[in-house]
């Protein structure tokens, strides 16, 4: 259905109806609400927008303008757009398509203001589809990608709701205009958590998607001579293809058991918060922002190699990569902005890093940061070893760490405030909080790949896998490791070679490993990804179907082109 809709002549957006708008009203809605709305929602009786961003402020949900002020009189909402600022941009689906949305808005009541929480706000006719009175609706116009979505603007003037429409799961308005305060001012925010732990499944998808084109294509294209005489090979064989192409395969491995882990951490911690228990949110606020931050960021660069790994035809939308880069960058700015959620994991690592030192013992995703010797024993390690290789990202991820939160602490000491401090060694802080995903994943990859039930011959070569993906984070950030000697240059240099022997041993697999990932043609739209491999046929029947095909003379020849020539012809 959601498909349908999708591409029903472009301009018809419903994926944020499923993705953000049904989750809000399955998270923050009382029992009461979900009765009211969840089914019709459920069953598509509605469409809605998830509307919280502004023209003026997306990261800084505490910036937000709109405002919903409550009038006890009327027992209403009223929700407004005092500024151009204010007017919400950028929610999918809400220039055409949605009828409701959920709006964050800035409460307002008995003249205090409560900061931001969600209302429910009908925003067109279930008659006619016409905007609402008071609301002002619109598309934003073309986008880098994903243009089928009409993803819009709205402007609220002074529109009421009533007092039951405010979500009220956690925060609450008596009829007479008494807030009463929720367990936790970011339980408002915890539809944001959980897209963002959904994004690590996307990003997971979209390079399992990306190296599955690059892969078989790279099976399909055969190039040059490796050897004077002998037939041209398939590009597989250059080590530089597997180079640019196994580490990201091994990626979209490893995103997709850590999106198993987000999963299952935010089951776990969101029913513990059901019973009142709030203790897990912090971590798993921290968790979701790095991973999303991490996952997302990876995914877009990797499917750019992939691409480029295909050459002129990978440029071709025929390939399926220019959209795919397009819907992954998209990734990198949604649901948080990658750079500001990376800072929200710092700032949990700093916090967690001065419990430790004041001898509180670490749990969860960040226990390794008080169990790490900060002496660096150096020496000729096994760089094949899975333990070993985990040792030393979660070595490297304390270190930075550490070094972040001391630079910090100095800037302090000598008399800067603390967000001054905070600034000033931001760039510090976003490598440490990188470094510390990285290792996470990596360790999240190994523990998987040792225990998940698969056959032996299967757990050998995603072993080998996990080694690679390891292996390659050394190698590529080779200086974090060598800083304090925890690893030497000749730990670098094994790391190399078996590298080398990892892609060699990948190889063999290379086709079985994306076709695992089980993706049809359809879902793929890839002439380079087909299935079948007939790449060439079908790239020439696509490329006749270009709309510039049509006609054999184009009629620009007869406006532009014909008039153009033949006035330079008459000047020879
Ligand atoms: C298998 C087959 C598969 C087949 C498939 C294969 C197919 C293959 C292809 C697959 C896919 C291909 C890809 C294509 C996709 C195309 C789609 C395009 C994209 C679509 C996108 C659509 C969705 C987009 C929707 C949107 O974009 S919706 C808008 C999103 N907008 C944001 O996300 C705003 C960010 N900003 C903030 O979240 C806050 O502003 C802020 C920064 C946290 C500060 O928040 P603030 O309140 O200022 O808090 P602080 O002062 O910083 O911190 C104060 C204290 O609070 C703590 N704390 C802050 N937060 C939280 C929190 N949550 N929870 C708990 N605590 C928190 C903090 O830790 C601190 O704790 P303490 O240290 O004190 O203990
Ligand atoms: C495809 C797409 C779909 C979207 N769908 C929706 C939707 O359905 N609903 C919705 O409400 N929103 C949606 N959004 C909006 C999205 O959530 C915001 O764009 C996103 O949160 C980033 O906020 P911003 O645009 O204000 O960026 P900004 O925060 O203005 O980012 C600009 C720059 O400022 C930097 N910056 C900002 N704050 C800090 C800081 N504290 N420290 C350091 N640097 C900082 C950022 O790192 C970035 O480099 C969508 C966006 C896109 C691209």
């Amino acid at each position: 259905m959601a498909a349908a809709l999708q591409t029903l002549g472009g301009g018809i957006g419903i994926t944020l109806h499923w993705i953000a708008f049904t989750p809000t009203i399955e998270q923050q809605a009382t029992e009461e609400q979900k009765k009211k709305w969840l089914k019709l929602a459920q069953d598509v009786a509605i469409v809605g927008a998830y509307a919280q961003t502004e023209m003026g402020h997306g990261t800084f949900v505490r910036g937000l303008e709109t405002t919903a002020t409550y009038d006890p009189s009327t027992q209403e909402f009223v929700i407004n757009s005092p500024t151009l600022t204010s007017t919400k941009w950028w929610p999918g689906g809400l220039g055409k398509t949605a009828n409701h949305a959920t709006v964050m808005a800035q409460l307002y009541t008995r003249g205090k203001c409560y900061g931001p929480h969600n209302f429910m706000v009908q925003i067109r006719s279930l008659e006619n589809h016409q905007p609402c009175p008071g609301v002002t609706l619109g598309d934003i116009g073309p986008k880098m990608e994903s243009n089928g979505n009409d993803n819009g603007f709205a402007r609220f003037d002074h529109v009421r709701i009533p007092r039951e429409n405010m979500l009220m799961k956690f925060a609450r308005v008596e009829a007479d205009g008494t807030y009463v305060q929720p367990p936790s001012s970011k339980l408002a925010y915890s539809n944001m958590v959980y897209l963002r732990g959904t994004f690590v499944m996307s990003a997971a998808q979209a390079l399992a998607s990306a190296t599955t084109i690059a892969v078989r294509y790279s099976c399909v294209r055969r190039q040059s001579e490796m050897k004077p005489g002998e037939p041209e090979p398939q590009i597989l064989e250059y080590q530089t293809q597997q180079y640019k192409l196994f580490p990201q395969l091994a990626a979209a491995y490893a995103f997709w058991f850590a999106s198993w882990f987000m999963t299952q951490q935010h089951g776990s911690i969101t029913g513990s918060m059901e019973k009142g228990d709030m203790s897990g949110l912090a971590e798993l606020h921290a968790l979701s922002a790095g991973l999303k931050s991490y996952t997302t960021a990876v995914t877009a660069r990797g499917i750019d190699v992939c691409r480029m790994a295909c050459g002129g035809h990978g440029y071709s939308h025929a390939s399926g990569l220019p959209a795919l880069f397009g819907g992954a960058a998209a990734l990198c700015t949604a649901e948080g902005e990658n750079t500001v959620m990376m800072l929200q994991t710092a700032r949990y690592l700093v916090k967690c890093f001065a419990q430790s030192q004041a001898g509180k013992r670490l749990t969860g995703t960040v226990a390794y940061l008080s169990a790490v010797q900060p002496s660096p024993v150096a020496g000729n390690r096994n760089m094949s070893d899975l333990g070993t290789l985990v040792a030393a990202f979660q070595h490297r991820a304390a270190r930075m760490v550490r070094h972040a939160a001391m630079q910090m602490q100095g800037e302090m000491q000598k008399g800067k405030a603390r967000e001054d401090a905070w600034n000033s060694c931001s760039v510090l802080l976003i490598k440490a909080a990188e470094a510390h995903v990285h290792s996470f994943v990596v360790r999240n990859f190994a523990e998987t790949v040792q225990t998940v039930e698969v056959d032996e011959s299967v757990r050998a070569v995603l072993t080998s896998l996990c080694q690679l993906y390891s292996l390659y984070g050394i190698t590529e950030h080779a200086g974090d490791f060598l800083k304090d000697g925890y690893l030497t240059g000749r730990d670098i240099d094994a790391a190399s070679s078996h590298l080398s022997a990892m892609l060699a041993r990948v190889r063999p697999d290379a086709v079985a490993l994306v076709d695992a990932f089980d993706l049809h043609d359809k879902i793929l739209r890839s002439v380079l990804g087909r299935y079948d491999g007939r790449v060439y046929e079908h790239l020439y029947e696509w490329a006749k179907k270009s709309p510039l095909n049509k006609s054999e003379v184009h009629e620009s020849y007869y406006k532009y082109l014909q008039p153009f020539l033949k006035s330079n012809r008459a000047k020879l």
